[in-house]
């Protein structure tokens, strides 16, 4: 995969999100999360594949393993690069969710990586022990969530840059460590709780960022784009 950033299109609309891209440089890694995707349908990722951007559909499946593998079959068709289900759907789910891609990828074509969500970047230590009543420290459960995925055969997870380093050295450099929560120095951290910004990403050992707001609702999105990707690259 191309070491270049993934750009959060948390949009409304497929209009919104194309508007956004014809204004940035061509050949991205882009992600269609909950909020574009079901309220638009699956078109939207053909459009941005036929426009030469690699697409992570970021849709975090969570059920059952006969409801999770059965979607991610279907899910395969729809031409994503990447995607992804929580960890906390458990090993057989994971195992599933491989199986029904694998089943659903049409013949000639890549399987799409399939990562696992450990502990979402929104979620800070004290609120996992209140209200998921998991005890101890965050680092803890993001690295269980991440030997299991990788001992269900998940291609990686997704962490925060905080836990990247730690779940290079437990399951590896080829594992993916997607990291969400980046931001520039000074900017506004908004519902994030585990941030970091694309330097640190690079020193820690994320294979990937994940930047929305840093770059979709900066004053000027192509700039910030280029500063994330420069530190990104540099450091
Ligand atoms: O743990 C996670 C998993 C996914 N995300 C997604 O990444 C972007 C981050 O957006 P920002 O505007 O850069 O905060 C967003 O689409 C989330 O759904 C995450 O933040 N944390």
């Amino acid at each position: 995969m191309k070491r270049t950033p993934i750009i959060a299109l948390d949009f409304p609309s497929p209009d919104e999100a194309l508007g956004f891209l014809d204004r940035m440089p061509s050949g991205l890694w882009v992600k269609v999360g909950m909020e574009l995707y079901l309220q638009n349908g699956p078109g939207i990722v053909g459009k941005l594949k036929d426009r030469g951007h690699d697409v992570f559909l970021d849709l975090k499946l969570h059920d059952i393993p006969n409801t999770v593998g059965r979607a991610m079959e279907g899910l395969a068709r729809v031409g994503a690069d990447l995607v992804n289900v929580h960890a906390a759907g458990g090993s057989d789910m994971m195992r599933r969710a491989l199986d029904g891609l694998e089943a659903g990828t049409p013949p000639g074509q890549k399987r799409p990586e399939l990562i696992a969500v450990t502990q979402l970047t929104s979620t800070g230590e004290e609120q996992m022990n209140r209200e998921q009543g998991i005890p101890g420290i965050l680092m803890d459960s993001v690295v269980r969530y991440a030997r299991l995925a990788d001992e269900a055969g998940l291609d990686g997870v997704v962490c925060s840059v905080l836990e990247a380093s730690a779940i290079r050295d437990a399951c590896g450099e080829e594992f993916l460590k997607v990291t969400p929560g980046i931001r520039l120095a000074d900017d506004d951290t908004h519902d994030q709780k585990r941030v970091a910004t694309p330097a640190d990403a690079a020193r820690a050992g994320s294979t990937h960022i994940v930047v929305g707001r840093a770059i979709t609702r900066a004053a000027d999105p192509a700039a910030a784009y280029e500063t994330v990707k420069r530190q990104w690259e540099e450091s």
